[in-house]
C-alpha cells in the first residue's frame, strides 16, 4: 500500500523534435496539493496532458495511486485514470443548470444518489442553493467553483487544474485562491495545478515546482523555495530581490557591501572565494538610527509597502521593502541595516 498518489518518474514528452518535458520526476501524497510554477511555455500544460493520457511517453514511468499508467508504447486510457480537470476557462455547458453541469460526470448513480452528491459538491463550494440557475447567471469565480465541484464531484483519486484562475480579476483571483486551497483540504483531495503567478502557487499549494524549458529545477515548499532557492535561477524567478556580491571570509562570515553577515550558509568554495549572496527586499530594513547610508534610486509604492531600490556605499544595488508610513523621494540618503537571516550563496555568476 503507497500513499503516493501521483508518481511521475524521470518522464520526458516531445512534439515532434521538440522536447517540452525533460526527465522530470515527482510524487504527491494523497491530500497534497502540488503547484507546477513556471513562464510561458516551459511545458507546465504539456505535464498535466501526460498526466491525465493526452500525450504519450517518450521515456518514464507515470503511477497513480500505485498502479502504472503510462510508459513509453502504453497509455492507460484518459477516462479510466479517475482524474478530474479543471481548466482557466470554466468549461461549463451553458444549455445546462448548475444542477446538470455537476451531475455531468456522475455516471452509473440512480437520481436520488445523484441529487445528495450534487447537493453536498455545491455546499462544499459555497454555492448551496444554485442548483437550478445557468451558469451565465453567476459571476466567474462562482462558475469557477462549479467547474470544480464538478471534477470532484466523480471522487477522482487526482485532480489537475490548469491556470484555474487566470481568467478572474487580481482580487477575484486572489480570494478565489485561498477559498479552492480550503475546499480541497476540506475535501481532502490530492491536486497537481500549473501557473505562472507565483503568489497564487504560494496561496495554494504545499509543494511547488519551478520549471524552466521542460526541466523541473527545484521541488519542495513555499519557504524552501523562497528562502533557500536551489540556483540563481530560481532565485529570480521566485520573488524579488538582488545577487549581491560578496566574498567569503571563514565559514560563517561573508562579507558584501551591506557589511558582514553572520551565520551559517553552505559555501560553494572555500574562504577567499567571491560569491553572489541573495538578498531579499525584506532582508534590507530601514532604519534612521543606522549609521549605513544608502541612496534611494527608485521607489514603487504599493499601497501598504514601499519597494525601494537602493545603492550601498559599495556601489552595489539592494531593494528594500518598507512600510508606506515613511515616503523617500529618489535621491536621498536612507538610514538601512542588514537582517539577512537565510544566507544563501551562488558561484559568482552562475
Ligand atoms: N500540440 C502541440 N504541438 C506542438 N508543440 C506544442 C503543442 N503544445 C505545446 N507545444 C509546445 O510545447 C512547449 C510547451 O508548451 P506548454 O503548453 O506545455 O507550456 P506551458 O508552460 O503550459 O505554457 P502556457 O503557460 O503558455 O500554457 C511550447 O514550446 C509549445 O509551443
Amino acid at each position: 500500500m503507497t500513499d503516493n498518489i501521483l508518481e511521475l518518474d524521470g518522464i520526458s514528452q516531445a512534439y515532434g523534435q521538440h522536447l517540452v518535458v525533460k526527465n522530470l520526476s515527482l510524487r504527491l501524497v494523497k491530500g497534497q496539493i502540488g503547484c507546477l510554477l513556471g513562464e510561458s511555455g516551459c511545458g507546465k500544460t504539456t505535464v498535466l496532458r501526460t498526466i491525465a493520457g493526452f500525450e504519450p511517453l517518450l521515456a518514464g514511468q507515470i503511477r497513480l495511486a500505485g498502479q502504472e499508467v503510462s510508459r513509453p508504447g502504453w497509455s492507460l486510457p484518459p477516462a479510466k485514470r479517475a482524474i478530474g480537470m479543471v481548466f482557466q476557462d470554466y468549461a461549463l455547458f451553458p444549455h445546462l443548470t448548475i444542477f446538470d453541469n455537476v451531475a455531468f460526470g456522475l455516471k452509473g448513480l440512480d437520481r436520488a444518489a445523484k441529487v445528495i452528491r450534487v447537493n453536498e459538491m455545491l455546499e462544499l463550494v459555497g454555492l448551496g442553493g444554485s442548483q437550478a440557475k445557468y451558469p451565465h447567471e453567476i459571476s466567474g469565480g462562482q462558475q469557477q467553483r462549479v467547474a470544480l465541484a464538478r471534477a470532484l464531484a466523480p471522487r477522482p483519486n487526482l485532480l489537475l487544474m490548469d491556470e484555474p484562475f487566470s481568467n478572474l480579476d487580481v482580487t477575484l483571483r486572489e480570494r478565489l485562491s485561498m477559498e479552492v486551497r480550503d475546499i480541497l483540504k476540506a475535501y481532502g483531495a490530492t491536486a497537481l495545478f500549473v501557473t505562472h503567478n507565483q503568489q497564487e502557487a504560494f496561496a495554494v499549494a504545499d509543494q511547488i515546482g519551478v520549471m524552466r524549458d521542460g526541466t523541473l529545477l527545484q521541488w519542495s515548499n513555499g519557504h524552501q523555495l523562497y528562502h533557500h532557492p536551489a540556483d540563481p535561477g530560481v532565485a529570480r524567478f521566485v520573488g524579488e530581490g538582488v545577487l549581491l556580491p560578496g566574498v567569503v571570509r571563514s565559514e560563517r562570515q561573508v562579507e558584501t557591501g551591506l557589511g558582514m553577515l553572520n551565520g551559517s550558509f553552505s559555501a560553494p568554495c572555500s574562504g577567499g572565494c567571491a560569491v553572489d549572496v541573495l538578498v531579499r527586499p525584506e532582508d534590507v530594513v530601514h532604519d534612521d538610527a543606522s549609521p549605513v547610508k544608502a541612496e534611494v534610486v527608485r521607489r514603487y509604492f504599493r499601497g501598504a509597502n514601499v519597494l525601494y531600490s537602493l545603492r550601498l556605499a559599495s556601489g552595489d544595488l539592494v531593494q528594500a521593502l518598507v512600510p508606506s508610513h515613511c515616503d523617500h523621494a529618489p535621491g536621498e540618503k536612507i538610514g538601512i541595516r542588514q537582517d539577512v537571516r537565510h544566507i544563501v550563496l551562488f558561484p559568482k555568476g552562475g
